[in-house]
């Protein structure tokens, strides 16, 4: 066994179908006396609800937040967090939500309590993403990192099914790169493998029966476990692909990264050998790449590239900025073989078996 080192981020987590009934609780815990309570336009019911379970303890609701976090909305909500005297922020929703809450905790001792309702796993990191003048930059700060998780699966029936499945794989994607991370560990690398497991079981079942609760707990557990293994140890090819994409054509988030994940996994599939055993032994397949495509295919999530919105002709420009910026990956960039990587994935074809180990 290599040395390694392991260092576990302090976050008190209550998970369970119903386990929303502890929110006040959970604020007592804190040390807080009342939240702002934060959610997207489109999940402003959820936020009343929350507002109406702690009555008195809500400082104030602000459902503006969206994805990729532009710094006006967050000078907004920072604002309204200022003026309401809140002294904690409770981020109900997906990623958008939670990235929100990270930036007010950025810039004040607000602690976030993170009720998430997709499988991004956002609430289990301490990376934040902020967008000015069109630009995403991301940093990680201990700062923003909740201080309390509440996973309850009853939250996420709603979530439609397509972004469900595409969610899920984003997650998936987290473990996997965590496998052949650069600083990978044993621990986190089991957390990986758990986290695919989870997810490759419960997400068929969550397209057959959405409102299956044991199938969407099994789907919430999987999305902590990868979230931790984002938040714990390097991203590699996949998740740098996935934001150059993302910020340059404006692809949605989910999808870019379910459309990908088998292509980069083809492509790093010889330099990392024992990772891909382990995504495809968690996957219940033989060969990582066309395991996770074959799951996308499953659930009917979208496929290519270009079914997703990415336009034409932009391969070789999309090819340059991957090239920009060193960074660790288990196999050198190659300019051909990026450029092949990018054009399977725009054209959704199904990974060679030639490129796995
Ligand atoms: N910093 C990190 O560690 C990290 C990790 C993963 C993702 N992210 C960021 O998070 C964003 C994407 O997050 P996301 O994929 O969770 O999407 P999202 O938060 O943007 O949610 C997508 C839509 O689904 C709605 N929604 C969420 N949960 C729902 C539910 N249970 N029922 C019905 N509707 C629901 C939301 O309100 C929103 O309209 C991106 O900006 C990404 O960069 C950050
Ligand atoms: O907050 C961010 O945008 C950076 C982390 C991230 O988006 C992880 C992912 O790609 O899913």
């Amino acid at each position: 066994m290599q040395d390694f080192i392991y260092s576990s981020p302090a976050s008190r987590v209550i998970f369970g179908a119903g386990s929303l009934r502890h929110v006040i609780r959970e604020i007592d815990l804190l040390g807080a006396g009342r939240a702002i309570v934060l959610s997207t336009p489109e999940q402003r019911a959820d936020a009343d609800h929350v507002a109406a379970m702690i009555g008195e303890r809500c400082a104030g609701i602000f459902d503006r937040a969206v994805m990729h976090v532009p710094i006006e909305t967050a000078r907004q909500a920072r604002e309204l967090a200022r003026q309401v005297n809140a002294d904690c922020a409770i981020a109900i929703g997906g990623g958008s939500t939670t990235g929100l809450g990270k930036a007010i905790a950025l810039e004040s001792p607000l602690p976030i309590l993170a009720i998430p309702t997709t499988y991004a796993g956002s609430e289990m990191t301490p990376i934040y993403g902020i967008t000015e003048a069109g630009l995403k930059k991301t940093g990680r700060d201990m700062r923003v990192l909740p201080k309390t998780v509440i996973y309850d699966p009853e939250l996420t029936v709603g979530l439609p099914t397509s972004l469900s499945a595409t969610s899920g794989i984003n997650a998936i994607a987290h473990a996997a790169e965590g496998l052949y991370a650069q600083d990978a560990n044993p621990i986190i690398s089991l957390f990986a493998e758990e986290g695919i497991r989870a997810l490759a079981q419960g997400l068929p079942a969550v397209l057959a029966n959405p409102s299956d609760m044991e199938a969407r707990s099994q789907c919430l557990y999987g999305a902590w476990l990868c979230g931790t293994v984002l938040g714990s140890v390097g991203m590699a090819l996949h998740h740098k692909l996935c934001h150059t994409l993302g910020g340059t054509y404006n692809l949605p988030h989910a999808e870019t990264h379910t459309v990908v994940l088998p292509h980069a996994l083809a492509y790093n599939a010889a330099a990392a050998p024992d990772a891909m055993k382990r995504i495809a032994k968690a996957l219940g397949g033989a060969n990582a790449s066309q395991a996770v495509y074959d799951l996308a295919k499953a659930l009917n999530a979208p496929l290519s590239l270009k079914e997703i919105g990415m336009p034409e002709g932009e391969i070789d420009r999309c090819v340059e900025i991957a090239m920009q910026n060193a960074y660790a990956n288990p196999r050198p960039l190659e300019k051909a073989a990026l450029r092949r990587l990018l054009d399977d994935a725009f054209h959704g074809r199904r990974p060679a078996a030639s490129e796995a180990p």
